[in-house]
């Protein structure tokens, strides 16, 4: 089974690698939305597989990282695609969230991205 919490937070940024004239070349900001997803067995007395106030403590200390900053000064998001943070938050918690199977980023209503780990990035080579 899976759960997932949602996490919100505002932050600017800018492509610097798009082509000149690019809309996103130029500053601008979102109200980036963060699903964080984990996969594992339910706990038959408990009835849950971790509580959900254990995603939040593991997200805090990057949404004290992201949330009104300038995306392109975090180290490591140099270029703040949604396919990049997506990866840079898999990161960061991957090493203290073993069951984690997948971060959403959504950058708008209509954009974002959804990435399981190492393995995405292999199926795409
Ligand atoms: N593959 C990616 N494409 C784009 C990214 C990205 O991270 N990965 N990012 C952007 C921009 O940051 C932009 O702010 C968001 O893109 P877009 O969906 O084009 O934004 P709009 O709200 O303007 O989209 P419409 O639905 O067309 O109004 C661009 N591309
Ligand atoms: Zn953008």
């Amino acid at each position: 089974m899976e759960i997932f919490k949602t996490f919100t937070f505002e932050a600017a940024h800018r492509l610097p690698f798009t082509p000149e004239g690019h809309k996103c070349r130029r500053l601008h900001g979102h109200s980036f939305t963060v699903e964080i997803h984990i996969r594992g067995e339910v706990d038959p007395k408990a009835g849950w597989i971790r509580d959900f106030a254990d995603l939040k403590a593991a997200f805090q200390p990057l949404y004290e990282i992201l949330d009104h900053h300038f995306l392109n000064e975090v180290p490591g998001l140099e270029n703040p695609t949604s396919e990049n943070l997506s990866r840079w938050i898999w990161q960061r918690l991957k090493p203290n969230l073993a069951e984690l199977c997948r971060v959403v980023v959504r950058e708008t209503c209509t954009s974002g991205c959804v990435y399981a780990g190492e393995e995405d990035d292999r199926s795409r080579m």
